[in-house]
């Protein structure tokens, strides 16, 4: 009680910004910012909202840097709520089981379109571009002159966008960049929204420079000529966005002494995939689900998406196109040697393990949204579970519409002639 107090204190000094961030930011701040919150929502003055509040010192303050730089920069605080069907309340209706006269019931489900409020103005965005294309450069540049001259905002790039943008005008020089990737880990201390110009594999890339919370991304494709309404609506807020819930990987090699000896871990996107890699041999992987053994898959590999990746590789392996924000893991089988291996859709509460059995006849290799493979040798394991940081994305319209919009223009999904009207009937029905 005295360590949650303790907290609750410290949360309640930091959020008038009295706390000094050096020693916010020297502890654990990620499972202290997730208990403050959890903090809060047990104490009820959050019950249905997160809170982001930080009021940050900027990390740079070195000899040189000029006075700017060394006042405290404040990252705007922003709330996130349930609407219920439409109306524009906090609360929503718990969906809680309730047990009276022998009748088990759930209350009515309300509407969960998270919604995010901003409680004071963005100052600072973050444009990640995909690379090697005209159109996003063009868009780029359009995009960080607006934001600057218009909105007055601090523009954040990376280093080589800066450079295409000095090239195309030295004008630029009030944009932002870091010197080397060690600062990428504080940009989210810093940077209250994230702009992509590019597709699915750019929000990828974007969610993967976050190893912990994930600031608001905004995800534009390449057909954005109305950028200004779209970005003044986000701005201005409030707007409706998707937590898409992303999977945390740890490799434990058969060396270690337990567990929690693991590798660096990896958070995706999408999903990540064990497969067999360069080897003529099927995998044989041994599969369990919070230490219950689920299964051996024995072929190319084994999927283990998120619901937001459910439309990606788990898709072409034969998985089912899950909406985002149903909570869960996928555990897809790619080309399973045998006649009754379907794919599964697991709880978002579990542990998956995935290991390589000592009688296996060739190694596995991990990889993680697509990239970074890890060689699995017999006797590792990978382990899978939720991780408890999502990454926010701006809805263009809603996280149910945006998701059939995504299947049906992107996937083209039971796309078909329709019967013509003319032909036989059954008259007597
Ligand atoms: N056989 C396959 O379908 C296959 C094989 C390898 C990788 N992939 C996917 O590619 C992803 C890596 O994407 P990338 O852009 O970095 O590489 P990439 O540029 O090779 O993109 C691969 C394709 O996957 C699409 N994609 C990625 N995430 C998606 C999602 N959530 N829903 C629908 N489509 C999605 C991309 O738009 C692209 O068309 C991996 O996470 C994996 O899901 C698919
Ligand atoms: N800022 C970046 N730096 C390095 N690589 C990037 C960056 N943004 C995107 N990429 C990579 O570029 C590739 C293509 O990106 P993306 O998939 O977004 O483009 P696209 O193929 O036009 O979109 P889609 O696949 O949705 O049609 C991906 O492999 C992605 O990982």
């Amino acid at each position: 009680m005295e360590q949650k107090a303790r907290m609750a204190e410290q949360f309640s000094a930091e959020k008038n910004g009295d706390i000094d961030c050096e020693r916010v930011k020297n502890s654990d701040n990620q499972s202290m910012l997730q208990n403050e919150s959890n903090e809060h929502s047990e104490t009820g003055c959050m019950k249905h909202g997160i809170w982001s509040h930080e009021v940050l010192r900027d990390r740079e303050s070195d000899s040189n840097s000029n006075a700017d730089r060394n006042k405290i920069m404040r990252k705007a605080s922003f709330k996130l709520s349930w609407w219920c069907n439409g109306e524009n309340g906090d609360q929503h209706k718990h969906d809680i089981v309730s047990f009276e006269r022998g009748n088990i019931t759930t209350a009515e489900r309300s509407s969960k379109q998270i919604s995010l409020k901003w409680e004071s103005d963005p100052q600072t965005v973050l444009i990640l571009t995909k690379p090697n294309s005209v159109s996003v450069r063009i868009l780029c540049v359009q995009m960080v002159r607006w934001l600057r001259e218009r909105k007055k905002l601090n523009v954040y790039v990376e280093p080589r966008v800066k450079v295409e943008l000095l090239a195309e005008s030295s004008n630029f020089s009030y944009v932002q960049t870091w010197k080397d990737d060690s600062e990428i880990s504080h940009l989210h201390m810093k940077v209250d929204l994230v702009i992509t110009l590019g597709g699915d594999g750019t929000v990828l890339w974007a969610a993967s420079m976050f190893k912990g919370p994930v600031p608001p991304i905004v995800p534009f494709s390449l057909d954005s000529e109305h950028f200004k309404d779209c970005l003044d609506s986000v701005l201005r807020g409030p707007i409706s966005i998707t937590l898409r819930h992303r999977l945390l990987c740890r490799v434990v090699r058969d060396a270690a002494k337990n567990e929690y000896e693991t590798e660096e871990p990896f958070l995706v996107l999408n999903e990540v995939t064990i497969d067999r890699g360069i080897s003529s041999y099927l995998t044989n992987l041994e599969c369990y689900c919070d230490n219950s053994f689920v299964t051996c898959v024995q072929g190319d590999g084994l999927i283990l998406s998120t619901t937001s990746g459910s439309t990606a590789y788990s898709l072409a392996a034969g998985g089912s196109m899950v909406h985002p924000q149903v909570p869960g893991i996928l555990f897809t089988p790619i080309c399973p040697h045998s006649l009754s291996f379907r794919p599964l859709i697991l709880p978002e509460h579990v542990t998956v393990r995935i290991m390589v059995p000592f009688n296996s006849r060739s190694p596995a290799w991990a990889s993680f949204d697509g990239k970074d493979r890890k060689l699995l040798a017999a006797g590792d394991a990978l382990l899978c579970s939720m991780a408890p940081w999502p990454v926010p994305t701006a809805c263009q319209v809603d996280s149910t519409n945006d998701f059939l919009r995504s299947i049906h223009d992107g996937l083209h999904w039971n796309l078909r002639k329709t019967q013509s009207f003319d032909g036989p009937r059954d008259r007597d029905l």
